[in-house]
């Protein structure tokens, strides 16, 4: 383990944001891969309060001693060595507890309320569980009087499958914590370049003039997953793509993308502009659900070189399934400033990258003077890469050099790489942001109810229009970037996916 300096120079954090957090399904995936390593990070940056105390919930058996030694195991696997010292590890072990509970139940949650007993700190409960139980953890958590009104309750996506089914959970949270201390996660919003979306947009005027339909021509979303399932084929299978996808981080994308400017950076001034834009969306009617939309399914290919099995062979399939695992769709932002620009969105597992990238294709000049041949490319691109190697570039039309190339244009990135141009500082994951947001009491990178409720709204009509015409998802090859109908799309529409990837 490499000793460094991080964690002895940095002062420990504000103790306004001392919080006790009760991390509910501390044993689980989620918590285990991204929560505790998140947590080890604030702390070891000096950003977690020397008071702040955790507790992980479970219904295996365990003690402080033994819960510590799994935790302490996670980070050993997950963290990079040079992340790791032994002073941050010992600190931040030292502030876990464990208790033993079965969430379904009453009983038990005594022992929470003992835990806080006299603490001065707000409680923050984690529920990194399924949406279904949320409800029954909230009342047991009320009823055994283990909250008070400073308590937050941070909730995981998917909340619900579906609108009706997302009011009900989210009115069963609504009955013990008010809206301003919900906060529901998704961590697409916390990501960095998603953060200088903003920034870009709202403190560039460059941009905040050109941000509308007169100059844009189309946007594409496209956030490819090299994965398959990964042994959540139970989970996945319920929900599709859509679902776990479309319905949370590829909407908060374009909301972010198309939204008008807030009139401040507070946390409902964003959401206001946010719904206003979920509520501006096409729906799919008539023909332009079996046209503006794809439905793909992965089979058997190649990942990296190696045979990788399809959908229906992974662990626990059920080979009837016509879940989809790929979602491509062409949508439109019905308002003022973006009637007639298309929004192309694409989503799906085993694509050949791990890719999330938005592009936005502004217009030609209206009146053209190169070389006709060139024509197709004499359009600038903003090209805002979320992952991997996080980083915008402008894509600016130069004249090519060399004596003999007359006018010819070369388009030719300026190009702002994070990790190059900011070299120092580590790009913290969504989570680290997410969760330090959360000790701060701020929500603006957390989404408010009618967002779920308008998002949730609109992908219904999909579904239901799937249903109804029950075709089958197509066919992709894993690897591949998806069913051809998807390439077919964009082109019939005289575009192409953008990749340069
Ligand atoms: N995993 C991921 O990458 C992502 C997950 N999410 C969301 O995060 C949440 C957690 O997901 P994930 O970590 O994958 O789920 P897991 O099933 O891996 O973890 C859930 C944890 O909660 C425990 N648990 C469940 N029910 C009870 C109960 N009644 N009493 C006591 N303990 C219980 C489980 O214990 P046991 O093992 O004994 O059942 C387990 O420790 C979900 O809402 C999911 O949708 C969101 C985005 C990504
Ligand atoms: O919410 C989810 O997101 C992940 C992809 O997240 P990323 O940060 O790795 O892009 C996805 O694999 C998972 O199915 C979904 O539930």
């Amino acid at each position: 383990m490499s000793q460094s300096n991080a964690s002895q120079s940095a002062p420990l954090g504000d103790p306004n944001h001392a919080i006790d957090l009760a991390l509910f399904g501390a044993l689980g995936d989620l918590a285990m891969r991204k929560l505790f390593p998140a947590l080890y990070h604030l702390d070891r940056e000096g950003l977690m309060p020397e008071s702040t105390r955790i507790m992980g919930l479970a219904r295996q058996e365990h003690d402080a001693a033994s819960f510590r030694k799994m935790v302490n195991e996670v980070l050993q696997k997950r963290l990079k060595s040079n992340e790791q010292d032994q002073q941050s590890l010992e600190r931040f072990l030292a502030r876990l507890d464990y208790l033993k509970l079965d969430f379904s139940s009453v009983d038990g949650y005594d022992a929470i309320r003992q835990w806080r007993k006299g603490s001065p700190r707000p409680m923050v409960v984690y529920l990194s569980v399924g949406a279904r139980i949320y409800g029954d953890i909230c009342h047991h958590l009320q009823a055994s009087k283990s909250l008070d009104n400073e308590s937050r309750v941070v909730v995981e996506k998917p909340i619900g499958s579906d609108l009706h089914s997302s009011i009900e959970i989210n009115d069963a949270i609504g009955e013990v914590f008010p809206e301003s201390r919900i906060y529901r996660i998704d961590h697409y919003l916390g990501k960095e370049t998603v953060q200088n979306l903003i920034a870009l947009r709202f403190a560039n005027p460059l941009f905040g003039t050109q941000w509308n339909q007169n100059n844009i021509s189309h946007v594409e979303i496209t956030v490819a997953e090299k994965v398959g399932i990964e042994g959540r084929w139970g989970y996945f299978d319920e929900a599709g793509q859509l679902r776990d996808m479309v319905q949370n981080h590829l909407l908060q994308l374009l909301c972010l993308i198309a939204m008008d400017p807030p009139s401040n950076l507070d946390a409902d001034a964003i959401r206001d502009e946010k719904v206003k834009v979920l509520k501006a969306l096409k729906p799919f009617v008539g023909e332009a659900l079996g046209r503006d939309v794809v439905r793909g399914q992965y089979i058997a290919g190649n990942s990296d070189g190696q045979a990788v099995p399809g959908y229906l062979e992974e662990e626990d399939a059920n080979i009837q399934s016509q879940t989809e695992t790929f979602v491509a769709m062409k949508t439109e932002v019905a308002n003022w400033r973006w009637a007639g620009v298309p929004f192309y969105l694409r989503t799906g597992k085993r694509m050949p990258e791990k890719l999330s990238q938005i592009v936005i294709h502004f217009r030609q000049q209206p009146h053209y003077i190169f070389d006709p041949d060139q024509r197709g490319i004499a359009s600038n691109k903003l090209i805002i890469r979320l992952q991997p190697e996080e980083g915008i570039a402008l894509q600016v039309l130069t004249k090519d050099s060399g004596l003999d190339k007359g006018m010819r244009l070369r388009p030719g990135p300026l190009h702002l790489d994070f990790n190059s141009a900011f070299p120092k500082s580590r790009i913290p994951d969504a989570y680290e942001r997410l969760l330090l947001e959360v000790m701060k009491g701020q929500q603006y990178l957390f989404v408010r109810r009618d967002e779920i409720e308008h998002a949730w709204r609109w992908c219904d009509q999909l579904i239901d229009g799937w249903k109804k015409r029950d075709t089958p998802p197509r066919r992709y090859p894993a690897g591949s970037w998806g069913p051809v109908a998807s390439i077919a799309m964009i082109t019939q529409d005289g575009r192409s996916w953008y990749e340069d990837y």
